[in-house]
């Protein structure tokens, strides 16, 4: 896809949450009786969910206003007498927060995946599986991954630094245990924002974990889900995009962003407030304007979706911009920190990467012309985003990639005054 601007300018309102999204779909879902979800922005990532959640026997009803979906859950999953299938698609959040919830249901499943999810690591559920003698096989060494058994209350202990997603589909699930559990971490959680979002929505269901010393959980068992009815707030990953665009040039405004959020990646606006940008913040809106830039070293252990675009906005800033302990962000969609390297360099950047870091020296030209969005939506929009500060067109390789999370972000994109245009 050829993109072109000139300069950023519109109001955009940003899509919902894709994590409070999974997160509370998931809740309804093992509630008893019938909740709403209400102002969910569809993505493949949060179809896979709901797909799975189908396929275990929850109802789930969808009305739309074309942009925005209610969902109407009927909680409750089912026994089936064949293995369930679970297609997780590409989405490590729904592979591994339905991961236990299926093991829990009673039911054989087999879960399947496509893109780099079948490399993406699954190694602590496989040995709580073993400590817990819940059998599992795996094809091809990872998925299509069959699993059956049953969790028994107790302790659970997972490192901390390769996924929070394994601490938060454990969270769903050992609540509805038949007895008190522990869930501990052998190093310091890393994404534990995340951590904060799921404990968020648990309590929003009515479900109570208490936080224990270094990194433990305690979960009380047999409690249940309640039912209700919630709306999902604004997805500060995806502002991120937009906010880096108006701070490189012009102005964009993005509304509906909740200020109290508790979302990791609202790290976004301190990040971007150090490097000197020019940000408004009135109540869930924020406007972003053309901004002199300049380096800094930023820790990205919490807000590793952040790493991307903020390489792409460094190379726009004076001086050095370090994002450091960033070496979990080459197991998303793709290695991030070794894409962004390669197509940052294509467009004339000075920008290296090591085992866990990124060292990016600005301010540079950007040349334009041909990148690869390695079939990664992160990737499509941080490059995407550069469309204004580079001297010619770029040619985006994989633009399709933007379904995984943001299905309306070249709509946005052309709203915010950019042109895009699909090649012969
Ligand atoms: O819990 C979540 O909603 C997510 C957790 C993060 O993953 P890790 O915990 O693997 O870093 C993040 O990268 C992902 O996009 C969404
Ligand atoms: C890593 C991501 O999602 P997931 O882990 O759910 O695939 C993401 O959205 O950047």
């Amino acid at each position: 896809m050829e993109l072109t601007a000139n300069t950023w300018d519109g109001a955009i309102r940003v899509p919902s949450s894709k994590s409070m999204g999974h997160r509370h779909l998931i809740c309804a879902a093992l509630s008893r009786g019938t909740s709403t979800v209400q102002g969910v922005s569809p993505s493949q990532d949060i179809e896979a969910t709901l797909r799975i959640l189908q396929a275990l026997g929850v109802r789930i009803h969808t009305d739309t206003d074309g942009t925005h979906c209610t969902y109407t859950v009927t909680g409750g999953m089912r026994s089936f007498a064949d293995t369930v299938l679970c297609d997780a698609g590409e989405s490590g959040s729904t592979l591994r927060f339905l991961l236990p919830l299926a093991v829990w249901s009673g039911n054989t499943t087999r879960f399947i995946g496509r893109g780099r999810l079948p490399e993406r690591p699954l190694q602590p559920y496989y040995s709580i599986f073993q400590a817990q003698h819940i059998a599992f096989h795996r094809e091809n060494g990872s998925l299509p991954l069959t699993v059956h058994g049953v969790f028994h209350p107790g302790t659970y202990v997972l490192p901390g630094n390769m996924s929070s997603q394994f601490f938060s589909g454990l969270l769903f699930m050992l609540p509805l245990l038949r007895g008190n559990s522990e869930l501990r971490s052998t190093t310091p959680i890393e994404s534990a924002g995340y951590l904060a979002l799921t404990l968020d929505c648990l309590a929003a269901h009515g479900i109570e974990v208490q936080r224990q010393a270094e990194d433990g959980y305690f979960i009380r068992g047999e409690q249940s889900y309640r039912a209700g009815s919630y709306t999902v707030e604004g997805d500060y990953s995806q502002a991120a995009f937009w906010l880096v665009a108006g701070t490189l040039q012009g102005r964009v405004v993005c509304k509906g962003l909740q200020p109290r959020s508790r979302q990791g990646d609202k790290a976004i606006i301190s990040l971007l407030q150090a490097m000197g940008a020019n940000l408004h913040v009135v109540g869930d809106t924020v406007r972003a304007e053309t901004s002199s830039l300049h380096g800094i070293a930023a820790d990205v252990a919490d807000c590793p979706d952040l790493v991307p675009v903020l390489a792409a906005l460094a190379t726009q800033a004076q001086g050095v911009t370090y994002l450091y302990h960033a070496a979990r962000v080459r197991l998303k969609e793709c290695d991030r920190l070794h894409a962004m390297t390669v197509e940052l360099q294509k467009l004339g950047a000075h920008i290296e990467e090591t085992p866990d870091s990124l060292r990016i020296v600005g301010k540079t030209s950007l040349r334009g012309g041909r990148v690869y969005a390695w079939r990664d939506h992160r990737i499509a929009m941080a490059l995407a985003v550069l469309a204004a500060s580079c001297e010619t067109p770029l040619q985006l390789e994989g633009a399709e990639a933007v379904q995984k999370s943001y299905p309306q972000f070249w709509q946005d994109f052309q709203t915010l005054g950019g042109s895009c245009r699909q090649e012969a």
